[in-house]
């Protein structure tokens, strides 16, 4: 067997990092290296962040947007390791601060590690490049679970990114992102997100693209938890031997010379 890569998973108590740290387990091309959560916390088998950043290639981080922009900022400051992030709920400043990072180490970020979300974006794009924006209202309807703290989703909003780049607009300006009251008729070309929580849903995102006489719908489902750790785990193992960069999910599954 060839070697096998070491990856170290953060927010290990957290429900995506026992997911994650699973399917590590799990894959016999990867080796769990080391797993972090909150500083200070403490529990079985657990290391310290810089046990983890000296034993890992690879660190699968879904914390919260703190936790991985410090770290991006903390591995990039020591060369590496490499880091898979799939923290949602991230500012403007913070997306920006992961991309300054990503200019001395390697970073896959996505909303999203399932390919069936990944395989959306490029269909919602298709739509709404192909259905006139004065005709074709375009709304994005999210439902998590209850303890999901971020709103848009990360996935939504990477949705509404690819609507709008089919209709080659800027998505600041025309996401509608809270309706309530007298809002006034709709505005026409903006790209509307609502969202529902509740229970325990895994994740389901639609796209609707609503004409005066049809409408078209295009939905993905997350039917396990598993679905998105199985996605980073493949992030991992592929950026494992590449150089500094930002890259995401469409680079892993190659979509993007397609
Ligand atoms: N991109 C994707 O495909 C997916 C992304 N996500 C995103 O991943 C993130 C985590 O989701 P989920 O697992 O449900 O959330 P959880 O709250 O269950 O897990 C997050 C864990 O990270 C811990 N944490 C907080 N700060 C730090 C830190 N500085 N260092 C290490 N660990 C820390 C938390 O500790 P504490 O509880 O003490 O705060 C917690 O144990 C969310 O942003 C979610 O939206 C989720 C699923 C798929
Ligand atoms: O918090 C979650 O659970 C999820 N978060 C991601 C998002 O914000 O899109 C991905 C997935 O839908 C589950």
């Amino acid at each position: 067997m060839s070697e096998q890569v070491n990856i170290a998973v953060a927010g290990a108590l957290g429900r995506m990092g026992r997911a994650l740290a699973q399917v590590v387990e799990d894959d016999p091309r990867a080796h769990l290296a080391a797993r972090f959560d909150r500083p200070g916390v403490e529990g079985e088998g657990l290391t310290d962040l810089a046990g983890a950043l000296a034993a890992a290639q690879v660190i699968l981080d879904f914390t919260t947007p703190e936790a991985s922009v410090a770290l991006a900022e903390k591995a990039a400051g020591r060369g590496g390791p490499a880091l898979v992030i799939g923290s949602t709920g991230l500012s403007p400043d913070q997306i920006r601060r992961i991309a300054t990072a990503a200019e001395r180490i390697a970073i896959v970020r996505s909303g999203n590690y399932s390919l069936g979300v990944n395989l959306l974006m490029g269909l919602v794009r298709q739509a709404a490049a192909a259905l006139p924006a004065l005709d074709w209202d375009i709304e994005i309807l999210e439902t998590h679970h209850q303890r999901k703290v971020d709103a848009p989703s990360g996935t939504a909003l990477m949705l509404g990114q690819a609507a709008a780049d089919g209709r080659s607009v800027d998505l600041e300006k025309v996401a509608q992102r809270g309706r309530d009251g007298i809002t006034g008729a709709r505005r026409p070309g903006d790209i509307g997100f609502a969202v529902l929580r509740g229970g325990g849903v895994i994740g389901e995102h639609s796209v609707m693209f609503a004409g005066e006489s049809e409408t078209l719908t295009l939905t993905h489902t997350a039917l396990d938890r598993g679905l998105f750790a199985r996605g980073a785990v493949a992030a991992a193992l592929w950026v494992a031997d590449k150089g500094p960069g930002l890259y995401d999910m469409q680079d892993v599954l190659g979509m993007k010379d397609r």
